[in-house]
């Protein structure tokens, strides 16, 4: 099992915006603005959490830091190449030290940020699947770990939307923070799903992907997708296993669904898909 870890030392400035194991979840506006927390919790294992969102994709783009650690070890989860500055100057003001920047799949509407975050900051490693077949400093398979810090992320197969989509779900135990919270790019989205008519896309897989990886994770676990287009921030296993309009059907209905969803191809898929093969910078890797 592939363990990433953090090891280089900074000191760092003391956050009052945190998400910890007995604390006090919560969201952030979908302009990114920040919502100051108070937490009470006496744990002293930390998540700090940001819900950043780029408009014109309708992309969120996730920011999680281990801010009980020394050097507050951070990553961001589906970075956009448009909005690469605005999150590193919030990583710069809050004191984070970003170690990873990490895909949930190979995105066909916008191009990821990972490449253009390592050409701006060294050290940083860019993660992918190995089964999306793209190029990153670090090829996840299910079941890895993606540790900061004290922290870490569970990495699951989820494919259907495309071929190599993984979903990314905290840490379970007990300094791990509470609820869990998944990631699950356009796999699972709010009340939808990803589509499936492209990039080894598979309506039967993603079905079985949703209902064997995502619904079975406690119902009180956050589902955080890559994508909203009609205003939402967050939702919760439970509540998607009630209310989602897709998934809660039979595999049949659910196919018959997905077959007539009669979606226009995003407009940047053409530059997007071969841009986000190699970390979407066409040298990516040698600028580390
Ligand atoms: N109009 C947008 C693309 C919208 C789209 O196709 N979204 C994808 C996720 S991005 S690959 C999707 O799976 N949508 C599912 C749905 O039910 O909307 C553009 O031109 O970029
Ligand atoms: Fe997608």
């Amino acid at each position: 099992m592939l363990q990433l870890r953090f090891i280089n030392r900074q000191s760092l400035l003391v956050l009052d915006n945190l998400c910890t194991k007995k604390g006090v979840h919560f969201t952030i506006p979908r302009n990114g603005s920040q919502m100051p927390i108070t937490t009470t919790s006496s744990s002293t294992k930390k998540l700090l959490f940001r819900q950043l969102f780029e408009k014109d994709s309708s992309t969120y783009t996730y920011l999680l830091a281990d801010v009980s650690h020394p050097q507050k070890p951070a990553l961001l989860i589906d970075p956009v190449d448009k909005t690469v500055d605005r999150d590193l100057s919030l990583i710069k003001e809050l004191g984070l030290k970003l170690i990873y920047a990490m895909n949930t799949h190979v995105h066909a509407d916008h191009v990821t940020g990972t490449g253009l975050i390592k050409s701006k900051v060294s050290g940083v490693k860019s993660i992918i699947s190995k089964a999306s077949g793209s190029k990153a400093d670090l090829l996840i398979e299910p079941g890895d770990k993606v540790s900061f810090g004290d922290l870490f992320l569970e990495v699951r197969a989820t494919p259907g939307h495309t071929l190599g989509c993984v979903t990314y779900v905290t840490g379970d135990g007990p300094d791990q923070p509470q609820p869990r919270m998944a990631f699950t790019g356009d796999t699972l989205l709010i009340r939808g799903c990803g589509r499936t008519d492209f990039q080894g896309g598979s309506s039967q897989q993603l079905y079985n992907s949703v209902h064997s990886q995502i619904f079975t994770l406690p119902k009180d676990t956050f589902i955080y997708p890559a994508h909203d287009y009609r205003g939402f921030t967050v939702s919760t296993v439970g509540e998607e296993m009630l209310y989602n309009p897709r998934l809660t059907k039979d595999e049949e209905t659910f196919e018959g669904i997905m077959k007539n969803l009669n979606l226009s191809y995003p407009k940047m898929m053409d530059v997007a898909v071969p841009a986000n093969m190699v970390c979407g910078l066409q040298d990516p890797i040698s600028k580390a």
